[in-house]
């Protein structure tokens, strides 16, 4: 009984082993079909685990190739769970405008179930009375235009600490040996969670030495990694209880302790406010929290301390990390980019400058910068496939059915490459943003990195001006360098998906510190010291009338740094060039006191040729001018003569300054390579050949030393101009006259009311060009230190130029 028993046993299980497998698959395949008649298309998932395997790390890039073998709407199915991607501006446009209700819920993944985040969030709660409460309290106390700029100083103070810690980070570097390289990302992270903080609760959170800052910024850097990653027992709900990859476990862990930190925040002001004898001012985030009580028309009608406090935590989930993401992606692009970060350097230069700190309220003027950071959040979105909506009900999409609890995926990353809405949608452009009216808040469906409709981004204006504020203020204050080795991973646009989309590599590069003009010139008058700056002319003015002697001294500060680069960059080794370059600190330190001397007009000493070792010399009324055009104001009485110093048109930049190659400090630089640089030979010999060009209309072909320039000038009245002043009393040559030709012209014409003798010529030519050795510079005339201005201006913008041109060859 039992062997036959055995028997038809067997005959039946064999087949059984072999034929049930396939009997699963064509009835799923079957079923599958039937209920995916009106899905759109999509690749074929395996049973039960359905496309699980189709995507990987990065599920962005992989949905972005199948688009192109599926279209722009795709339909897969991760376990149990039926996923809609939408890919295409044009799906994005149909789902925002006219399907947004229907998806406006979200799908909560079961680790952000975890001590009951999804409960309080705003980010993750479903479309209710909840979310609309929570949401319009934060648009209208938190997050709205007018909200913002009010707090715009806050801002402005965590950007400028930052700069301050990257400076330190890069000095520590430098002084244990190292290059200077900072990682960028860092400090990004730390700025943008203290402007978090300091809306929220009033406080900056971190300081790169804080240790409740740190423990905080570990929980939550937990927290964000465990929220991302593939969890199954999302797919096959059955598997929930069991947490069969310990997500959830870890999850708890880190959640309680970010939220347990954010507690004792809010636990904190709940008894301040308890003691608290008047009503607060200036109120922040939590202040608002905790004071709502109802709006009248629907619950809740107050907010719990915990939901209090979960809220609170996903202000700093949502917005630290998308905002640092942005500006590292967007300072790669622009070190990968070298143009277009000339460009914008050029713009933030010429609109603040660089004696100005950078503040919200420039950003109108900065169309560049802000092309730049559209194009980076068009091919870097942070969020790359938003935030998964759900399907509210059973609907119709595009003549597609989507059934209700369907998940919704909208890959803006994919969207930002478009081929139909961007030409060469793979190259970093920002060109491609001038002039046109492509903006982010939601409306143009080629450029969502905020998402659309009623979840789009409620911090998008936080957002937006912490990414400007901060990557113009990073480009403002430091010139950025990628060392040789770091070249090939800065160029690796690798990407990593966390909580955000972060480069794989984190951008490590060398900031080398931008200094002003402002600050560098220190004014010691009568043995007192003003520090002052040089455009400030009523205020040098002032001081100067007051007083008949003016010395200032330039800061040899930026030589420094240069000349401190340089010593750590150069072979370690060599002690010879070490000293050489200390050397040359020594020479820079020895400040050049520049001297000018007011003296009463009365006494009209004519002018004592220069002597080369005096610092202090007498002037008389004929010294007046910075530029041949304005001359002919010597022939006016002294009070016009103020007058007319105050309205004339300020010798602006010399205008053959940019016609001032520099290629002889470059030549000078390939001659000298690999040996230390006499940097205050290059500075004398680039300010004699700008300002021989001024004063006496000299090409640089044509110029010799100072030797030749005095024998010019003592035969002023000789060869060297005769022929030019023929053409130009012939009108021939108007317009072109130097600064020689007018003095000359001055003289023989007999124009000044006193004797204009051949020596004043000398004297006052000299005067120009001595003023622009920064040895011993002897001139009354406050025109002229525009001149000096200009001519600094270029010469440091150009050594700067000509170090790195050393340094990289
Ligand atoms: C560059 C900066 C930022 C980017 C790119 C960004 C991006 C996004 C995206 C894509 C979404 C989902 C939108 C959707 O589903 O349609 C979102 C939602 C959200 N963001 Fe941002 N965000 C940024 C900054 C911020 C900031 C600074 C905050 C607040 C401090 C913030 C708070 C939120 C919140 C609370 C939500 C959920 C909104 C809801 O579900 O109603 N974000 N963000």
């Amino acid at each position: 009984m039992e062997s036959w028993y055995s028997f038809t046993w067997l005959r039946v299980s064999v087949p059984l082993t072999f034929l049930l497998p396939l009997l699963v698959v064509v009835v799923w395949t079957k079923v599958r079909n039937s209920a995916t008649k009106r899905r759109p298309p999509g690749p074929t998932g395996w049973p039960v685990i359905g496309n699980m395997f189709d995507l990987g790390a990065t599920p962005h890039q992989d949905l972005y190739k199948l688009r192109f073998k599926y279209g722009p709407v795709i339909w897969l199915k991760f376990g149990s769970v039926n996923t809609m991607v939408i890919q295409s501006p044009k799906a994005a446009a149909e789902l925002f405008k006219n399907h947004d209700s229907t998806f406006c819920d979200r799908k909560v993944t079961e680790v952000m179930r975890s001590c009951s985040y999804n409960q309080g969030s705003l980010a993750l709660s479903k479309y209710g009375p909840y979310w609309r409460i929570i949401r319009r309290l934060c648009s209208s106390e938190l997050l709205v235009s007018k909200r913002v700029n009010s707090t715009a100083a806050l801002r402005e103070k965590c950007v400028q600490n930052m700069t301050r810690w990257i400076e330190d980070d890069s000095k520590a570097s430098r002084a244990s040996g190292g290059s200077g390289e900072v990682q960028i990302s860092r400090f990004l992270l730390l700025m943008s969670f203290n402007v978090v903080g300091n809306l929220m609760l009033s406080r900056d959170l971190l300081e790169p030495q804080s240790d409740k800052g740190r423990e905080f910024l570990d929980a939550m850097e937990m927290v964000m990694e465990f929220s991302v990653k593939p969890n199954v027992a999302d797919f096959l709900p059955f598997l929930k209880w069991m947490d069969p990859m310990g997500i959830k476990r870890n999850m708890e862990h880190h959640m309680g302790r970010a939220l347990k930190i954010v507690a004792e925040f809010v636990t904190e002001r709940v008894q301040q406010k308890k003691h608290a004898g008047t009503e607060k001012v200036n109120k922040d985030f939590l202040d608002v929290l905790l004071e709502y009580d109802g709006d009248g028309k629907e619950g809740p009608h107050n907010i719990s301390e915990r939901n209090v406090t979960i809220i609170i935590l996903e202000m700093f989930f949502a917005g630290s990390e998308t905002t640092s993401s942005t500006i590292e992606w967007a300072m790669v692009e622009l070190l990968c980019n070298p143009d277009s970060m000339r460009k914008v350097k050029e713009e933030i230069n010429s609109i603040i400058g660089l004696d100005q700190k950078v503040e919200e309220k420039n950003m109108d003027e900065l169309p560049y910068l802000q092309a730049v950071v559209k194009e980076t959040l068009r091919l870097h979105p942070p969020v790359p496939l938003l935030v998964p909506r759900d399907a509210t009900k059973d609907s119709n999409y595009m003549g597609y059915e989507i059934p209700k609890n369907t998940q919704v995926l909208v890959n803006a990353w994919a969207i930002g490459r478009d081929a139909e809405s961007w030409d060469d949608p793979l190259s970093f452009k920002p060109e491609r943003f001038l002039g046109k009216n492509i903006e982010y808040y939601g409306q143009h469906f080629e450029l969502i990195p905020f998402g659309s409709g009623r979840r789009i981004c409620v911090g998008f204006a936080l957002g937006e001006r912490v990414v400007h504020l901060a990557l113009a203020t990073l480009i403002q204050s430091f010139d950025w360098e990628v060392s040789n080795a770091r070249s090939p991973e800065i160029a690796d646009m690798t990407e990593r998906m966390g909580i955000t989309l972060r480069k794989l590599v984190p951008l490590k590069a060398i900031p080398t510190k931008r200094n002003s003009t402002q600050g560098k010139i220190e004014l010691i008058v009568d043995g007192k010291k003003y520090n002052i700056r040089v455009e400030e002319e009523g205020t040098f003015r002032k001081i100067a009338s007051s007083s008949p002697s003016i010395v200032f001294e330039m800061e040899a500060e930026k030589l420094d740094e240069d000349l401190d680069r340089k010593h750590d960059s150069i072979e370690r080794d060599s002690d010879d060039l070490k000293a050489g370059i200390e050397r040359e600190k020594e020479d820079q330190h020895s400040h050049v006191p520049i001297v000018a001397l007011k003296t009463d007009e009365e006494t009209n000493e004519n002018l004592i040729p220069l002597a080369a070792n005096e610092h202090i010399q007498p002037y008389g009324a004929c010294i007046c001018s910075g530029g041949s055009d304005s001359i002919q104001n010597t022939t006016l009485s002294s009070k016009s003569k103020q007058e007319h110093e105050l309205q004339s048109p300020i010798v602006d930049d010399c205008p053959s300054l940019d016609l001032v190659s520099e290629d002889p400090l470059i030549n000078y630089v390939e001659f000298k390579r690999r040996s230390p640089i006499n940097l205050s030979e290059i500075l004398y010999s680039l300010m004699n050949t700008i300002t021989l060009r001024e004063a006496l209309g000299k090409k640089k072909e044509d110029q010799g030393t100072l030797k030749l320039l005095l024998k010019e000038v003592v035969d002023a009245r000789g060869d060297g101009h005769k022929d030019r002043r023929e053409a130009i009393k012939i009108g021939e040559g108007k317009g072109s006259e130097d600064l020689l030709d007018v003095l000359l012209r001055v003289q023989e014409n007999g124009e000044l009311e006193f004797p204009f003798t051949t020596e004043n010529v000398k004297a006052i030519i000299l005067v120009v060009v001595s003023m622009s050795t920064l040895a011993s510079i002897k001139i009354g005339e406050w025109k002229t230190i525009r001149i000096i201005q200009a001519v600094e201006k270029f010469v440091k913008a150009n050594l700067v130029k000509v170090l790195k041109y050393s340094l990289l060859t």
